[in-house]
């Protein structure tokens, strides 16, 4: 049965609303998962007519959408997951309006936003009028530009060219440059003006993609445009947890907690999952008739499957070969808004030192208190601080900000928070990014059905690494569960 990816982001924001077609042949469906796509999958397919359970092997839904409020004060939280909402994803955005969620703007950049790198501390405003501040040595053609001038001048062709006929051009995109990783294609760009060694060190510091030059340049790409800085983003005012905690309402009794599936395997006609309930180590056994996985593939290698074909050798491949993104976020709470004090209302600080991007809260300005994402880090900026203990990394993040915001931001501090996602027993990873040559090799696979047991989760999305990208996949599972005959 082909992917039925083939559902239009109009068409997907109308079954949101409307949801699918009523199921004349309900089916017995086993969801792993309680992330947005096990949710949004559950969901459309309970409302259709079939009988659906949800195995979750953590305690609560929501996966990597994941709000903490301990140890913050009340009223106070940090996004751990998922922090903001891109105006484009209108599929995240629409299930926001069909839960009547409260939403302000993220605050991603603004003119006050702090950069301190090469030793030298400026204003965005600043930078932006001279570039060259930040003494990066450059070559006197990429001199006087900024980090975001500079990728455009290498990556606007291939933008412009995109946007002229997408589904025509971006598979000739795809045959041309999936080879390319960032660094490969701004230094040695086959198509245009490529980039001097100095050059891409400043794209990679100033725009946070200094983690991951050896990404596939087209992954990158695709999210340059999505942070773009003229983008605009949202936040659920109170959480994002919101989003996921909305489907729990309709979806309680059918969703199993601290069940970890183990293996798949098949009886007959039949789909048997096993799975290990966590609290009791009790082994229980579950069938369906259709299964939908939205477990990332990182954790995907852990589940026995029985027998070994029943996936594909191409399925196996992706499995195995799929590259999942580090990533580090450590979230401490002040008891004063010295940012604000410094005229940094939400925005961002970007430096060298470890702690790479600090963002403010977009929320609650001019509260006595406010929890700062101290440090966010991606790949190989975000491993190092694996090797340090929590308290150690909340002291070197405080320590960071101390530098850029002075000395005093000590005596504020009051509590702090690491979530280092390379650690996270249940995602193994923050998000799926390729590498060079896997758009080709691995994404006609990454979806593909095998049998009666379906794939959804952000990696398996045109939308890899956000949340756009899980609800796409649960409701492509769910349309392709319920279409099946
Ligand atoms: C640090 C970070 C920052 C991010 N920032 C943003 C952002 O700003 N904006 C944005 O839109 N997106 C962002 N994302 C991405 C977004 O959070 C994810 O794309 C989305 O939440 C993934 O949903 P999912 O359902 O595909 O997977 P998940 O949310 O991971 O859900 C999978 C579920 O499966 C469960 N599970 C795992 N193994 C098993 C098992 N063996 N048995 C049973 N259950 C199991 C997990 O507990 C989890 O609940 C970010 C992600 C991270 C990690
Ligand atoms: O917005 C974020 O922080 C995300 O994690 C999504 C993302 C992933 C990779 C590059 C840019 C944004």
């Amino acid at each position: 049965m082909p992917v039925l990816n083939s559902l239009s982001l109009d068409q997907m924001v109308r079954i949101i609303h409307h949801g699918l077609e009523r199921s004349n042949k309900p089916q017995r469906v086993l969801i792993a998962g309680a992330g947005m796509a096990g949710l949004v999958a559950g969901s459309l397919l309970k409302e259709a007519g079939h009988d659906v359970t949800i195995l979750e092997a953590s305690r609560r839904v929501g996966g990597r959408i994941f709000t903490l409020r301990s140890p913050f004060s009340e009223g106070h939280y940090f996004e751990a997951g998922a922090m903001r909402i891109p105006r484009s994803h209108s599929l995240t955005l629409a299930y926001i309006r069909k839960y009547k969620l409260p939403v302000n703007k993220f605050i991603n950049q603004t003119p006050n936003d702090l950069i301190y790198v090469n030793g030298v501390k400026t204003r965005r405003r600043i930078y932006e009028r001279s570039p060259d501040i930040l003494n990066f040595p450059v070559a006197k053609k990429e001199s006087g530009k900024t980090a975001e001038d500079l990728i455009r001048l290498v990556a606007q062709p291939v933008i412009d060219f995109i946007r002229q006929d997408p589904e025509r051009n971006w598979p000739r995109i795809i045959e041309a440059l999936d080879r390319y990783s960032m660094e490969t294609f701004l230094r040695y760009n086959p198509l245009g003006p490529s980039l001097t060694a100095e050059a891409v060190d400043m794209i990679k510091v100033l725009l946070a993609f200094e983690g991951f030059p050896e990404l596939s340049f087209l992954e990158v790409l695709r999210n340059i445009i999505a942070i773009a800085p003229e983008s605009e983003f949202y936040e659920i005012t109170g959480g994002n947890d919101q989003l996921p905690n909305a489907f729990f309402n309709q979806l309680s009794d059918h969703i199993l907690f601290s069940m970890k599936v183990t293996s798949l395997s098949l009886s007959g006609n039949y789909l048997r999952l096993s799975a290990i309930d966590t609290n009791t180590m009790q082994k229980l056994e579950f069938t369906a008739d259709r299964l939908i996985l939205t477990i990332p593939f990182s954790l995907m290698n852990f589940i026995e499957v029985q027998p070994y074909d029943l996936f594909s050798y191409y399925k196996w491949k992706a499995i195995h070969q799929l590259h999942y993104v580090s990533s580090t976020k450590i979230g401490i709470q002040f008891s004063r808004r010295f940012w604000e004090d410094a005229g940094m209302f939400g925005g961002q600080t970007v430096t060298d030192l470890p702690i790479r991007f600090a963002y403010y809260p977009s929320h609650r300005f001019g509260d006595a208190e406010g929890v700062v994402l101290a440090s966010y880090t991606w790949e190989d900026d975000a491993l190092p601080w694996v090797s340090m203990s929590r308290q150690v990394q909340v002291e070197e993040a405080l320590g960071d900000l101390a530098e850029i915001h002075g000395e005093q931001t000590k005596r504020y501090f009051v509590s702090g928070f690491v979530q280092n996602w390379a650690l996270h027993p249940y995602s193994a990873g923050a998000f799926s990014m390729f590498k060079p040559n896997q758009e080709k090799d691995l994404s006609p696979y990454i979806a593909l059905p095998e049998g009666n047991i379906h794939f959804a989760g952000e990696h398996t999305s045109h939308f890899r690494s956000w949340i756009q990208g899980a609800i796409e996949s649960g409701i492509r599972a769910a349309y392709e569960v319920n279409q099946a005959d």
